[in-house]
């Protein structure tokens, strides 16, 4: 097995000892709504932050979280994302104040121009959450307290959802006069197994707590406490981060299209990917380590 991994590997090795540790490492953008920081190597935490409102999300957050995410999907020393919030909330959902503002027009802006400013703003909030969903790096989502609305929309984007003990979630958009537009509704129904239930809650607004959460599939473990949920999820992301960058980036980009695709072209998508990505020394270098239950290796950037 070693004889045909090392023929499989010449050229993967020249390039990787051509490559290793080339790349520098990026600034971190600083953030009014969020913080962003990198915990440990490769590891990011943004966290939601604007604590004295619960983590409202208001027009800054909203540009703000698109742009952090696009910037870690771009960003090499970024391999895994934990995303939380500060406070004693996940998020309150929406700025509802800031929203009363958005929505209000002058006398002179007629009704086709309201359409478009506002069709405009929904597709712009929709992209911000997407940014998440859409970032090579796979995102850990762990909720703490209340989870209201558009932390919903959030968490549903994400590629793990844990959450702590005292956390609870509500598809808050009717109870508000709305139709939930920014994910929820379109994501929710492929996350938890039961359409009824999807449907309940997003008709009734009921608030589900922490048990029913995990139960029925939304989150995959539930933590005592913010403390405990904080330390298993950069536990899980570090060790994402230590596998290779191009098997983990090319899982995710294969998960989240397999979801909104057939089986068959989902496999014909992986195989067009992989045809190239076989060629990585990182196959190399992985299936090495675990033939010679040698220690893990080192990955070059990505
Ligand atoms: C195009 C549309 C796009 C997106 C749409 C998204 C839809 C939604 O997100 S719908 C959900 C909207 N959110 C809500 O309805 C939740 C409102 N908040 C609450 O119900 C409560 O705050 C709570 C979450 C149950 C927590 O209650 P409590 O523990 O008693 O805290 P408070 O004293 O109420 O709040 C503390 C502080 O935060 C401010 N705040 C809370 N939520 C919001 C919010 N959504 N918008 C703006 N501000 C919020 C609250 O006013 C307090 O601020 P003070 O300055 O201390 O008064």
């Amino acid at each position: 097995m070693l004889k045909s991994l090392s023929r499989l590997g010449g050229s993967a090795n020249k390039m990787s000892l051509l490559k290793h540790n080339c790349s520098s490492s990026a600034a971190v953008p600083q953030y009014e709504t969020l913080a962003v920081t990198e915990h440990s190597p490769y590891v990011f935490q943004v966290e939601l932050n604007r604590p004295t409102k619960l983590n409202a999300l208001n027009q800054a957050m909203w540009r703000e979280i698109g742009e952090a995410f696009r910037a870690l999907s771009d960003n090499p020393d970024c391999r895994t994302v934990v995303l939380s919030g500060s406070g004693r909330a996940f998020t309150a959902g929406i700025d509802l104040m800031d929203f009363s503002g958005t929505l209000a027009s002058s006398e002179e802006e007629d009704i086709a121009r309201r359409c478009n400013r506002l069709h405009k703003m929904i597709r712009y909030f929709q992209d911000s959450i997407s940014a998440i969903e859409k970032c090579s790096k796979p995102v850990i989502c762990a909720v703490h307290g209340a989870c209201v609305g558009a932390g919903v929309d959030i968490a549903c984007s994400a590629d793990i959802r844990l959450c702590s003990a005292d956390a609870w979630f509500t598809i808050k958009e009717v109870d508000v006069g709305l139709a939930a537009d920014i994910g929820t509704l379109q994501r929710l129904p492929k996350a938890i197994g039961s359409r009824s239930l999807v449907n309940e809650l997003a008709l009734t607004a009921r608030k589900f707590l922490a048990p029913e959460a995990k139960e029925c599939g939304f989150v995959s473990s539930v933590f005592p406490d913010k403390e405990s949920l904080t330390k298993a999820a950069f536990e899980m992301a570090s060790g994402i981060a230590a596998k290779s960058p191009v098997a983990i980036q090319m899982t995710k980009r294969s998960l989240v299209y397999s979801r909104d695709h057939t089986v068959d072209e989902s496999l014909e998508h992986i195989a067009a990917w992989n045809q190239s990505l076989l060629q990585s020394e990182d196959l190399l270098k992985s299936a090495m380590a675990v033939a010679t239950k040698g220690p893990r290796p080192e990955f070059s950037k990505l």
